[in-house]
């Protein structure tokens, strides 16, 4: 049996009953951080608290090389822990599709995720989001040019269009580290600015750090504002909302410190 267990959002106790009964029930528990990561916590003290070793696997282990550790879950039970819900912005339907061809029965524990985290903390209402979008990091070609990518700000624009908001995950690079919102706005407003377009400028942006934990912050304003605001400590997310419905404007002016003058501009 493969379980692939959701841990929730922050530390070792976001994880759900169920999860912690398949943890114990298991022979194997793996866990992998790069498509989130709980800043609250680390593998000692979630070792400590699940009373299992868990062994941490690498994008290549999970993306390549699955079935060698896969395999084991004919028979025996293996655990595959992810951050947030396990199946939610990540690619691990792949994971369970394979042990499915390799005979293996898998279940799903769900765990909080930050897809509805964004909806709680900011009062923008889930229904009303499109597309999500992940800003990288911009890379250097060997040539030494500066190459950033353009598809987060094309996904923003067609949301926009369509009257829907966009989640903007930010990158979790083992070697630039974790994305912060003041380089993500950075980054889109590059785009925008080279392009001569105008779907962010003069518009509210809504940054969410640490959602989770005992102390997110949650901050609306605009963009050119927003992007030298001290958001604090990873993780962080950005939300371009497109326009808004009046108690959505509401809940980012009393919940995100939003300028009032975005309740005269409403649906
Ligand atoms: C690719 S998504 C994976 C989502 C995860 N499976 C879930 O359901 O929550 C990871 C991105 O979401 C955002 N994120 C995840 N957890 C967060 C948190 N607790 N607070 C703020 N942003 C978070 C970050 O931008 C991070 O790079």
């Amino acid at each position: 049996m493969l379980d692939f267990v959701g841990l929730g959002l922050f530390d070792e106790k976001d994880i759900s009953l169920k999860g912690l009964e398949k943890i114990h029930n298991a022979d194997k528990v793996y866990v992998e951080f790069y498509t989130s990561i709980l800043m609250g916590t680390d593998l000692e003290k979630m070792e400590e608290l699940y009373q299992k070793k868990i062994t941490v696997l690498s994008r290549e282990d999970v993306e390549q090389h699955a079935e060698e550790w896969i395999a084991d879950a004919k028979d025996m039970n293996v655990v595959f822990l992810t951050g947030g819900d396990t199946m939610v912005s990540t690619t691990h339907v792949d994971l369970r599709l394979r042990a499915l061809d390799m005979g293996i029965e898998t279940s799903l524990v769900h765990g909080a995720s930050i897809a509805s985290a964004i909806c709680g903390l900011s009062g923008l209402q889930n229904y009303r989001f499109g597309k999500a979008a992940t800003v990288p990091h911009p890379y250097v070609t060997s040539r030494g040019s500066r190459v950033v990518s353009e598809t987060p700000y094309d996904t923003i624009k067609m949301n926009m269009d369509n009257g829907l908001h966009t989640a903007v995950f930010l990158d979790i690079d083992k070697d630039k580290g974790y994305m912060t919102v003041n380089e993500a706005l950075e980054i889109l407003l590059e785009v925008e600015g080279k392009r001569g377009e105008g779907v962010m400028t003069d518009r509210i942006s809504v940054g969410i750090a640490r959602a989770g934990s005992p102390s997110p912050v949650v901050k609306a304003d605009y963009a050119q504002s927003l992007k030298s605001f001290d958001f604090g400590e990873p993780l962080h997310i950005l939300i371009i909302p497109a326009s808004l419905h009046f108690v959505e404007a509401e809940a980012l002016v009393k919940l995100a410190g939003a300028p009032e003058a975005i309740l005269e501009d409403v649906d």
